[in-house]
């Protein structure tokens, strides 16, 4: 059996709802090999980040080496990257192993409003990271801060995913989990040509610690399936929308999401 493997290049979140943590436990999920490249740790929980400790960007390097010079990725994705000089070491592996399927989840700041990258780092994610990634997920503060356009709108999402295009990115797709003023969460892809829209209900809770995390790690592993970016983004929604609906309860703030939802349901469905 010739396993499919997912590097994950991003923070360690100590209350495991979001960063490698949850990374990993998506990848388990759906069957895919999971392997990891840690940025930074960060002491968390669900009340918020109570301190960042980034590695060095050598650190960082070496473990990506470790990974590409044995065992090989079939797709990996970045979250928490923190500073430029990781991000410019994170792009040139990428390019130098000539990693295709690489899922760029551009992570800025966290729920409870803790910066997770330095605001001087923006550009390099930008000029180094966005034209090595087949797909960038932003959600729509991100989608803002990186296009300098204000997002209210359909239209407004449309004219940000084209902008983002032109960094170099093929696929662009920008989250709706923050459009709290509708009853949808509403996702938007962006190919370069063609618009898709992905509509789920969208559910009433606070819980929703490392969704972000959570869904772009699952669009990696659809990617290492061999999977095309609209059937990754597809599965991947299913994923989500099972994780937020079957609550976990757990701590006294925004929690963690159900990584077991979407496997118990399929096996349900199977029986
Ligand atoms: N309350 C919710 N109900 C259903 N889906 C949600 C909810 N909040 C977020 N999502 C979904 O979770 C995914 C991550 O989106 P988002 O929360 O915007 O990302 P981030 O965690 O990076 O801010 C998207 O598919 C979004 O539509
Ligand atoms: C270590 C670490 N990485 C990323 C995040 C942000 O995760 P995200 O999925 O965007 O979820 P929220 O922070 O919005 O809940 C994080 N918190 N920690």
């Amino acid at each position: 059996m010739r396993i499919k493997k997912a590097l994950t290049i991003a923070g360690s979140d100590s209350g495991g709802g979001a960063g490698i943590q949850a990374d990993l436990k998506t990848f388990q999920e759906l069957g895919v090999f999971g392997m990891s490249a840690l940025t930074a740790v960060t002491a968390q929980n669900t009340l918020g980040v109570q301190a960042v400790f980034p590695m060095t960007a050598e650190a960082v390097k070496r473990q990506i080496q470790s990974v590409g010079d044995d065992m090989g990725a079939d797709a990996v994705k970045t979250g928490m990257l923190f500073n430029a000089e990781i991000i410019q070491t994170v792009a040139a592996q990428i390019k130098l192993y000539n990693w295709r399927s690489v899922v760029v989840d551009p992570v800025m700041i966290a729920k409870g409003g803790a910066s997770l990258l330095q605001e001087e780092a923006i550009s390099a994610l930008k000029s180094d990271l966005l034209p090595v990634a087949l797909v960038v997920t932003p959600n729509i503060p991100e989608a803002e801060v990186l296009t300098q356009l204000s997002i209210q709108t359909a239209d407004d999402k449309k004219q940000a995913a084209r902008k983002l295009a032109e960094l170099g990115t093929k696929y662009v797709l920008i989250k709706g989990g923050h459009d709290e003023h509708t009853d949808e969460a509403v996702d938007l892809l962006y190919d370069g040509s063609e618009f898709h829209f992905f509509s789920s209900k969208r559910i009433q809770t606070k819980h929703t610690h490392g969704t972000g995390c959570t869904f772009s790690a699952a669009i990696a592993a659809g990617l290492a399936q061999g999977g095309s970016v609209y059937d990754a983004v597809s599965e991947a929604k299913r994923f989500i929308q099972a994780a937020v609906e079957d609550q976990l309860l757990i701590g006294g703030g925004h929690g963690p999401t159900n990584h077991w939802a979407y496997g118990r349901r399929k096996g349900d469905d199977a029986q």
